[in-house]
């Protein structure tokens, strides 16, 4: 379509069909730099971490969605100098579309409120796990994909969307053994950052090339960041008087720097003393240098991080009332945040806390001869239809052979099925951890 300009010359591949390969060369086992594969253990621990990603957002009444992790490219084309660009796994289609792998789950939330237009009543309160794609070069060694739990209220113009978002990564930390002590939250508002840029008179467009630039303190050299806060058309004396309110870390400087009628006091304020009645005030910190570093935030924005300080932010979110308009909707009041998958789990090996998580059958069932190999079918069947979990062994194994695997599936009950017991209509079963052995008839089998 007419926006569909085709670019040539830019990061990201224009599609061609597939090569041939010579089916003799060996290929490459390993999955392709920067992505994971999830062998049993790990996707065991990425279940266990997924399923209290859920129960928390169920528990806080959200619903989940869903979206294709292909989207256009246009929705990550901001023009604020964001990372997430300029790392965009992009490439042009078979069909000349400007495609892109997701770098982020918020976009899609938008297009698709956008494209429910008003058969949604608000407000829509939206969680979804979903795996995101940056292309970085490898230098940095760093992942290319990662997996990022999302939770969004959209409708709701007051704080008491960000206290409800904040006290639901609260009980997430919580469910799964971390404290006050371990892990805390930079709170602030980009309403800080635009009324010091209102004083000086700095043009409202350069507002989130003003976050991204900020967003960068800490990353690069100071000097840099001067310069880069020139390039956007701020005066030296605009420059020194915002990185002076940056490093603010109490409310009471802010009022005293930006006076008390300004709406970031009065929304900060008011999300401290919401923190105060969920009881989770311990857990905040007003930070200013917090803008988070994507271009759409509006408003509060807050980030979780670990209190030993070792590792990268643990998640992040905020207000973004704007983003909808961005994609040619109606604007609507919207709030979220992302949550990755990867330093959560740094944190909770740092910490000892990573769960134990074994596989776990109840029943290995075998037959003791060829014959028998229907007979060991059926009572596999029996029990699966009572809700238990069988391993069925499924070739002439000997006896040794299946109490070794008995034993790696940590299988709670071994069921033997032999000649002579089949002939009364029995089975034998071996509790593995006590020893016990018992004949049973398989009708009563439980
Ligand atoms: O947090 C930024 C990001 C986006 C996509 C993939 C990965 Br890994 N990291």
């Amino acid at each position: 379509s007419a926006n569909q300009k085709v670019r040539t010359g830019r990061s990201g591949s224009v599609s061609s069909p597939p090569v041939e390969y010579d089916n003799a060369e060996k290929i490459d086992v390993n999955p392709p730099k920067g992505t994971r594969d999830f062998p049993p253990e790990d996707m065991r621990l990425r279940n266990w971490l997924f399923q209290n990603f859920r129960e928390v957002s169920k528990q806080f009444g959200f619903e989940e969605v869903d979206f294709p992790v292909l989207e256009s490219e246009a929705l990550y084309i901001r023009k604020a100098g964001e990372e997430i660009r300029d790392q965009l796994y992009c490439f042009e289609d078979r069909g000349n579309r400007r495609v892109a792998l997701r770098p982020e789950l918020t976009p899609s939330l938008a297009r698709l409120v956008i494209q429910k237009g008003k058969s949604v009543s608000l407000p829509l309160k939206w969680f979804a796990i979903g795996q995101c794609w940056r292309y970085e070069r490898m230098t940095r060694g760093r992942r290319r994909e990662h997996y990022q739990w999302n939770m969004d209220i959209i409708g709701v113009p007051d704080v008491t969307a960000e206290a409800e978002l904040i006290s639901s990564i609260i009980t997430f930390f919580k469910r799964i053994g971390l404290t006050a002590s371990d892990v805390g939250f930079k709170i602030s508002s980009r309403k800080v950052l635009q009324e010091v840029l209102r004083c000086y008179s700095v043009p409202e467009n350069m507002f989130g090339r003003v976050c991204i630039i900020i967003d960068k303190i800490g990353k690069i050299p100071m000097d840099d960041i001067r310069k880069d806060l020139q390039s956007a058309d701020m005066s030296d004396v605009a420059i020194e008087e915002l990185l002076q309110v940056l490093s603010l870390k109490s409310l009471a400087k802010l009022e005293e720097k930006l006076g008390a009628s300004g709406e970031a006091l009065s929304d900060l304020k008011q999300l401290f003393s919401l923190a105060e009645k969920y009881g989770y005030s311990e857990w905040l910190q007003f930070d200013a240098s917090i803008v988070r570093g994507l271009a759409y935030y509006t408003g509060i924005v807050f980030e979780g991080f670990d209190r030993e300080g070792k590792l990268r932010a643990i998640c992040g979110g905020g207000r973004y009332d704007r983003l909808l308009s961005t994609f040619g909707g109606d604007d609507l009041p919207a709030c979220g945040f992302g949550f990755g998958d990867a330093v959560i789990v740094e944190l909770l090996k740092e910490r000892g806390l990573l769960p134990e998580l074994n596989l776990q059958v109840e029943n290995i069932v075998c037959s003791l001869d060829q014959e028998l190999q229907g007979a060991a079918s059926a009572v596999a069947t029996i029990l699966r239809e009572k809700g238990q979990s069988v391993d069925l062994v499924l070739e002439n194994k000997p006896l040794k052979w299946v109490f070794k695997r008995a034993a790696r599936i940590n299988a709670r009950r071994l069921i033997l099925v032999g000649n002579a017991e089949w002939q009364k209509g029995m089975v034998n079963v071996k509790t593995l951890s006590t020893g016990e052995q018992l004949e049973i008839k398989v009708n009563e089998l439980e």
